[in-house]
């Protein structure tokens, strides 16, 4: 069984379709990326694959079960593009928060503030930190389960360059299914070995990060390669 399924979805806002009959899976402890152009339908299917948007039709299974289950909710970490914690809370205080919903030790609030590096912050208000920090907040409270199917949408968005490896490093330590949306190669490259291209709310093309860099000359960048097979040159 694949641990993500998405069949024949079709999305539409205000009458104006987002998803097309999309139809892509990924297996489990595959590490897949979801790439595709501006408006090409990225964040509406990890919407929908978190159970935060319905389907008008097709299907979407995580594990075999409805994104909307309460088992779901137990295994699933999900990014989105623009995560809000609570305001009002401290750091610290929202992690707590969130470990105590999912009956974690409140100990493990504490693991995340060192594992993402945000000592310096854990009494602040989330309403007052950098969007940098906020960042780092939000991937702490999508990791604080130790999730097996992981969702993140522009996971490294905002963040400087140390932290980004420092992200890198914990996000390729993990087990478990991963699907990514991003804009940027390197980060697919260096996360996942997977891409599904999207364009239009249909799966262009799909296959290894291997199959696609050989569709490129020797010494062609990725980059150009993927965007060829977005304006439908390949
Ligand atoms: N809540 C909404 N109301 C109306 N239209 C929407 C809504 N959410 C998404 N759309 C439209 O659906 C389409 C797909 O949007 P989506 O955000 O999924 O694309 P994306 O691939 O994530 O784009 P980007 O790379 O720019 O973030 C776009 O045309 C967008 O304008």
């Amino acid at each position: 069984m694949d641990c993500i399924e998405v069949r024949n979805v079709i999305k539409r806002f205000n009458g104006i379709s987002a998803l097309d009959g999309i139809s892509f899976s990924v297996p489990c402890n595959g590490k897949y990326a979801l790439l595709g152009p501006n408006g090409a339908g990225k964040s509406t299917t990890l919407k929908i694959l978190s159970g935060l948007l319905r389907p008008d039709a097709g299907e979407v299974y995580i594990k075999g079960m409805s994104p909307t289950s309460v088992e779901v909710k137990r295994i699933l970490g999900y990014l989105p593009e623009d995560a809000m914690p609570y305001r009002n809370l401290t750091v610290m205080e929202n992690l707590e928060y969130f470990a105590s919903l999912r009956d974690l030790p409140r100990e493990r609030a504490k693991e995340m503030i060192y594992l993402l590096g945000l000592e310096d912050y854990m009494y602040v208000e989330a309403g007052k930190l950098s969007r940098g920090n906020l960042q780092k907040l939000s991937l702490a409270l999508v990791l604080l389960h130790n999730p097996e199917v992981i969702l993140l949408d522009e996971p490294l968005n905002y963040l400087d360059i140390p932290t980004q490896e420092r992200v890198i490093n914990i996000l390729k330590s993990l087990n478990g299914t991963l699907l990514v949306s991003t804009h940027i190669m390197s980060i697919a490259t260096r996360l996942t070995d997977h891409v599904i291209i999207i364009n239009h709310g249909k799966v262009i093309w799909t296959g290894s990060i291997d199959e696609l860099r050989s569709l490129g000359r020797e010494d062609e960048p990725i980059e150009s390669i993927v965007a060829k097979i977005m304006s439908g040159i390949l």
